[in-house]
């Protein structure tokens, strides 16, 4: 009897790439999630721990991201067959390329603005007791995108801070807001226009602000929905900062003038506040927590 290595492949899995094509004013964004899996003759590194055959996952990644940058980024197809087609023309050791991407839609909402497709979640809680009625409205699942017109920077350095100051950079959220009514509404309460009216508040906010924190965006955001909809008194947002980092690109001889990032998955910054009107009736029941 003989044990024998099987069938296998080896790879870079998910790699979150997104692709902001720079046309003037106007920015197209896509945005992939790409894994690339190997295979040919990897037997010696499997059996004896020789890697002379072995192209580096972490290579991988990084031609993605230099393909992103060089050729552009269109059809999910197209990309995928030419980092396949790559990987077998230039490695030897290489029969068989297997790359697969998933592909995030957007939907534009402004010259650098975007929204993930998908639905958001609406929200309610109703607390009704003897004496008092609370609604709450809210949406979460709401996914916003700028490609530009985001600024941060002249925050605390102490010895353990890295983060370079960034004067262009793209913000992306995804909205977890929730506004407490002054009232019940009354008989005639439209609820589906105060939620529409909110929603645009809301995302016309993000939208147009030029930002030099999510902080700030997120008082903006709130704001903009309390003056939109008098019967709402307060409004309270968590936004997550899904980061988005400047691929370095550097290595192989390519620039990278704000053009190709990574995703960032995990950590991330998380934005909380509350914004309200000084004159806003006391909540009559937890609402947030
Ligand atoms: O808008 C931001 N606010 C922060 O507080 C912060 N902290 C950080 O590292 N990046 C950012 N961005």
């Amino acid at each position: 009897m003989a044990i024998v290595l099987g069938p296998n492949r080896y790879g870079k899995a998910e790699t979150r790439l997104v692709r902001v094509h720079r046309d003037g004013e106007t920015h197209g964004l896509v945005d992939f999630n790409v894994s690339a899996a190997l295979s040919g003759d990897l037997t010696a590194t499997h059996l004896t721990g020789d890697n002379s055959g072995v192209l580096p996952t972490d290579t991988m990644k990084n031609t993605a991201y230099a393909f992103a940058r060089k050729h552009g980024v269109g059809e999910p197809e197209a990309f995928a067959l030419l980092l396949a087609r790559h990987f077998v023309a230039t490695q030897p050791q290489v029969h068989g390329a297997k790359v697969s991407i998933e592909s995030f839609a957007w939907d534009r909402l402004g010259p650098h603005s975007f929204r993930r497709r998908g639905d958001h979640t609406r929200t309610t809680v109703v607390t009704v007791t003897e004496e008092a009625t609370q609604v709450v409205s809210g949406v979460t699942g709401l996914v916003l995108l700028n490609s530009t017109d985001s600024e941060f920077h002249g925050f605390v350095q102490d010895e353990f801070t890295t983060l370079p100051p960034a004067t262009d950079r793209i913000l992306a959220t995804a909205v977890d807001a929730r506004w407490r009514h002054r009232d019940d509404g009354g008989d005639s309460a439209d609820w589906a226009k105060s939620f529409e009216g909110a929603l645009d508040a809301l995302v016309g906010a993000f939208v147009g602000t030029y930002s030099y924190s999510l902080q700030q965006t997120l008082y903006a955001m709130g704001s903009r929905l309390l003056e939109a909809r008098p019967e709402v008194a307060e409004v309270r947002l968590a936004l997550p900062n899904k980061h988005h980092y400047l691929a370095d690109l550097s290595p192989f001889g390519l620039d990278n003038p704000n053009e190709v990032f990574i995703a960032g998955d995990r950590p991330y910054g998380l934005i909380e506040g509350s914004v309200t009107r000084d004159d806003a009736p006391p909540a009559t029941a937890g609402w947030w927590l």
